[in-house]
């Protein structure tokens, strides 16, 4: 794959380097299959064929709107387009139908305006520049044209801006297919403001990005027959629950707690919490504070989204109580008991956070504590309890922990669903899929069991951000088309 064509005295080349990825140069000498190149950089280096692809030396400076265009679609021909590109801030690129974002890593207001949107509306693809309410656009014409769904796939390597992306293609389809409510607020607002919601629950500090989103997203927008939006679902899967337990620095766990135990005197109070570092789930990294983030006032604005999104202060109040409940239940420490490979909480404050966290969960104290330190097992009708010993009983603290908290999360994407309400006449839907993680997998199977059940039968359009993974998605497109 990496020589395509011969290669002699003369030939402009890319050959990979250990610094800067690609570097190109000249062959100055041919010896089978070793080539020795006088690189631009001065350096002079021996390179096998093999790592070594022809240079297009007639494109532009400036690169390429679309890497169709490109003689080369390699990958140093890609990263040069790319690059070139983005030195102009230029950060969107298409290959094909496909669009490629780069992050720019500084906010770019003047390209996601209302003129802009007006500007995308009906223009042809490809005439204008490319860009995510292009895609967008497609994707609503070609439901209505066509009347068949679609769906917008989003991956990417974590940092690389899916989300961003998300949200500009649901704001583009928000604006076309938007309708005017006269009773409270429209479908497209409620999908937009449930964001905050999900992301104070589902996003956590990683070290790549200081938002990160650690589940995957589905949003599905319902059309009627004239185009107005007239249902939405958001559908989640795979949030990363370990997190809940297990920190390593510099991340951080959920934001909810960290927010929690930032919250106003009387709120922490009430779920008897103090400085977030003094919990277990929090403390095991150093990282407590974010730059550019208080935790206190998003508090405040993630109480304030629930009220929008429909949650109501009782509501509310459940769930910061669970929230509350997995962070004493975290710091409840076991010691043996007097029975042979038994465990009891270990000590006064180890009780105390046990007692609170079973009032938080309103459920029997003495039962939760035997939930932890005894194990029931089932055999034909009999049951067997058997006691656990001070490891076992902390890992079955961290397994109902863990689980509490993903059932949390999904009865909040429940409730946020009911709230704004499906469409069941809608025959037209444009799904957006954030692909969270696909870079993670050693194998698609997350992608391959979502397309499979979710987007088969739509039309599939592709936004992807991060270039490592476009040769993978590519892949993966194909082989989802049968291609
Ligand atoms: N188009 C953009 N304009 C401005 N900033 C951007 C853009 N895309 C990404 N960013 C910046 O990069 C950060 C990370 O982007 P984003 O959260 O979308 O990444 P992601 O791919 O969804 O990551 P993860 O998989 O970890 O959730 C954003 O918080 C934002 O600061």
């Amino acid at each position: 794959m990496a020589s395509m064509g011969r290669f002699t005295v003369g030939s402009h080349v890319w050959v990979e380097d250990a610094d800067v990825a690609w570097i190109d140069g000249l062959v100055e000498e041919v010896h089978g299959d070793e080539l020795i190149i006088n690189c631009t950089s001065g350096k002079k280096v021996t390179a096998n064929v093999s790592s070594v692809y022809p240079k297009d030396v007639e494109v532009k400076r400036c690169g390429v709107e679309d890497m169709t265009r490109l003689a080369y679609l390699h990958e140093p021909g890609v990263l040069r387009n790319l690059k070139s590109r983005y030195g102009m801030n230029e950060i969107y690129t298409y290959t094909g139908n496909i669009l490629i974002a780069v992050n720019p890593f500084q906010r770019l207001p003047h390209l996601y305006n209302d003129h802009m949107m007006e500007m995308y509306k009906g223009a042809e693809f490809g005439e204008l520049s490319p860009h995510p309410f292009a895609m967008a656009d497609r994707a609503y014409r070609l439901m209505m044209n066509y009347g068949t769904s679609q769906a917008i796939l989003v991956s990417g390597e974590s940092g690389a801006g899916k989300t961003e992306s998300t949200k500009m293609l649901m704001q583009y389809l928000a604006f076309m297919g938007g309708k005017v409510e006269s009773d409270g607020r429209s479908v497209q607002q409620q999908v937009l403001e449930s964001n905050p919601v999900l992301e104070a629950f589902g996003n956590a500090k990683t070290v790549r990005n200081n938002n990160s989103s650690r589940f995957g997203k589905f949003v599905e927008l319902q059309f009627d027959q004239n185009g107005k939006i007239s249902g939405a679902a958001i559908r989640t899967y795979l949030l990363e629950r370990s997190r809940v337990c297990q920190i390593s620095d510099p991340e951080r766990n959920y934001h909810c707690f960290y927010m929690l135990c930032a919250a106003p005197p009387e709120d922490r109070e009430r779920y008897k919490l103090g400085d977030a570092s003094l919990f277990h789930y929090l403390n095991q990294s150093n990282c407590i504070k974010l730059d550019g983030m208080d935790d206190s006032s998003e508090y405040i604005a993630t109480r304030r989204a629930m009220d929008i999104v429909g949650i109501s202060s009782d509501e509310q109040d459940a769930i910061f109580r669970v929230v509350a409940a997995i962070l004493h239940l975290g710091n409840v420490e076991f010691s043996e008991g007097s029975e042979a490979d038994s465990s009891v909480p270990k000590d006064d404050k180890s009780q105390f956070h046990l007692r609170t966290a079973a009032e938080l969960f309103m459920c029997d104290e003495k039962s939760l504590e035997e939930s932890l330190c005894k194990r029931v097992m089932v055999t034909r009708g009999e049951s067997i309890v058997r006691n656990l010993d001070s490891r076992a009983a902390a890992l079955s603290r961290d397994a109902l922990a863990r689980m509490v908290y993903s059932r949390l999360f999904d009865w909040l994407v429940n409730k946020i669903n009911t709230t704004i309400g499906q469409d069941p006449t809608s025959k037209l839907l444009i799904g957006v899929l954030d692909i969270y993680g696909f870079e993670s997998f050693k194998t698609n199977s997350m992608f391959s069991r979502w397309s499979k059940k979710n987007i088969q039968k739509k039309r599939l359009i592709g936004v992807t951000s991060s270039l490592w993974t476009t040769k993978r998605f590519l892949i993966s497109l194909r082989r989802n088309q049968g291609g």
